[in-house]
């Protein structure tokens, strides 16, 4: 795919093209800006303010002028005011007939005011056509020229021309204008930058969750366990060794879930015998939020690798080194080296930094910036094969280190089975159910089905429909 030359627009290239004149009103952080930008796409910039001298915050080459002196040199005017002084708008209601208005503003708290901020603006200045746009942008990251990962630019007005006008200016900044429809949309489009990482709840809450369930249950199966059968005060094992089993139980868990859509959307097809029947909303939303699951697990997996990496240097492993150490000298008896148990232990630790590897390499792909330079079979080689491969690895990784120990009845304490058996419980699933799937007879069936075949002709019929038959 071609891209266009605006995509990748250094923010020192000055375009060769001379275009139309663009008014900013306010000189703050946001008009600076965006009216840097424009400068260096080639539009002439004049700033309204009310204090209308050119200072050294401002873009060299653009103009400062009084409001009213500045709304008349061009027909767009970017109002990048706070809404709060926007009653001063009512004043040049003359000067403003007939001229595009782009609003930028937010607000501080979603719903703020009954009204969108461009329904107000709208209401303050009837006769001109008020153009929502550019709020999701943040003046940072326009000066800084980091906007990769938010290029989106959503844009409503209720007149067609003047909302077109605003997103061929979208285009020329290299930016990706999204129409959003009528005016009536600002409200939305204005609460948006106000949520806190919409994507994110869902696998921040289920981490917490989880966190808090290991941890609890790690603590009462280990150290309220002992002081209860053994008068044992194991509390201090509250502070590294219980998160170090906890950190690296959620990662496994979170990988796993980021692959469990996937194997639960190609049963629904199998079963249905048809893509052309909606997943259900629960499943979309869980497999749009897979990224940050496994970001999220990559972060708890970075955690038990150093807390793995601190054991040497604690107080509590030194001493019992030295004592058993003194123990064996005293006692005149050797530990005879068990070479089963130094090929489990090293096996363990080698498909632990594997896994790891892999995991890492799985969260720098998924970055916008790395997504963007690969194409869409290579992301997907990425995500997919390795992924399972970093599944594999990470389940074989707990698998060995738990070994015997998992199956020996003296590891359940009050009934309840180490932390391990119950973290493999959906890796193993997930690995399990895959392997099922990739057997040649109900991947083949599958591969048809993902080709548009149907098994009915029941469903020939909704496919025909389009896809949004339930
Ligand atoms: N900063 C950001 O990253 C983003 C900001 N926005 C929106 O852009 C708009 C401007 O934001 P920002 O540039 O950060 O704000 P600033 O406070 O930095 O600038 C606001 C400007 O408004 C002008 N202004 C006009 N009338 C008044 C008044 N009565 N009191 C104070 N200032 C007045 C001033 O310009 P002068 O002194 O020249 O008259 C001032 O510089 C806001 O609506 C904001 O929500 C949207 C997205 C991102
Ligand atoms: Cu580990």
């Amino acid at each position: 795919m071609e891209k266009t030359s605006t995509d990748t627009l250094p923010l020192t290239m000055i375009s060769s093209e001379e275009r139309e004149t663009i008014c900013i009103f306010g000189t703050g952080d946001m008009g600076r800006s965006l009216g840097l930008r424009m400068l260096q796409c080639g539009y002439s910039i004049v700033f309204g303010s009310r204090t209308p001298r050119m200072s050294s915050l401002l873009p060299k080459g653009a103009d400062v002028l009084s409001y009213s002196e500045a709304a008349q040199k061009s027909d767009t005017i970017i109002i990048a005011i706070h809404r709060e002084h926007y009653d001063f708008l009512t004043a040049l209601t003359e000067v403003l007939q007939g001229k595009i208005l782009v609003d930028v503003s937010n607000n501080l708290k979603v719903n703020q005011y009954p009204e969108s901020n461009a329904e107000y603006l709208a209401q303050l200045v009837p006769g001109a056509h008020v153009v929502k746009a550019f709020n999701t942008l943040s003046a940072w990251a326009l000066q800084s020229g980091a906007l990769d990962a938010s290029r989106q630019v959503f844009v409503c007005g209720n007149d067609n021309k003047a909302k077109q006008k605003v997103m061929d200016i979208a285009h020329t900044l290299g930016l990706t204008p999204l129409d959003q429809g009528a005016l009536r949309a600002a409200k939305e489009i204005e609460n948006y930058p106000l949520q806190l990482f919409p994507m994110w709840k869902v696998p921040f809450y289920l981490s917490a969750c989880l966190c808090v369930f290991f941890f609890i249950y790690c603590v009462i199966r280990e150290v309220i366990y002992s002081y209860v059968n053994d008068k044992k005060d194991i509390t201090f094992r509250m502070a590294v060794s219980i998160p170090n089993r906890v950190c690296p139980m959620v990662a496994l868990i979170l990988l796993a879930v980021v692959y469990l859509p996937g194997v639960i959307a190609a049963i629904l097809q199998l079963y249905r015998g048809t893509k052309y029947r909606r997943f259900p909303d629960w499943l979309d939303r869980w497999m749009l939020c897979r990224k940050q699951l496994g970001l999220l697990g990559l972060g708890f997996a970075f955690l038990h690798v150093l807390y793995t990496l601190v054991i040497p240097i604690r107080y509590y492993v030194r001493w019992r080194l030295g004592n058993a150490t003194a123990t064996q000298a005293i006692t005149k008896k050797e530990n005879p080296f068990s070479t089963s148990t130094a090929w489990l232990n090293d096996s363990y630790i080698s498909l632990g930094i594997l896994g790891f590897f892999f995991f890492v390499l799985l969260g720098i792909t998924s970055l916008p910036s790395v997504s963007n330079s690969v194409n869409w079979r290579e992301f997907r080689f990425v995500q997919s094969k390795l992924g399972y491969l970093t599944l594999i690895l990470c389940t074989a990784h707990t698998l060995i280190y738990g070994g015997k120990r998992f199956l020996s009845p003296s590891s359940l304490r009050w009934y309840l089975p180490s932390t391990h058996i119950i973290a493999l419980i959906i890796p193993c699933t997930v690995l399990v159910i895959k392997f099922i799937l990739i057997l040649p007879c109900i991947d083949k069936v599958l591969t048809w089905i993902r080709q548009g075949w149907e098994r009915s002709s029941k469903s020939s019929e909704s496919a025909m429909n389009g896809k949004t038959d339930i």
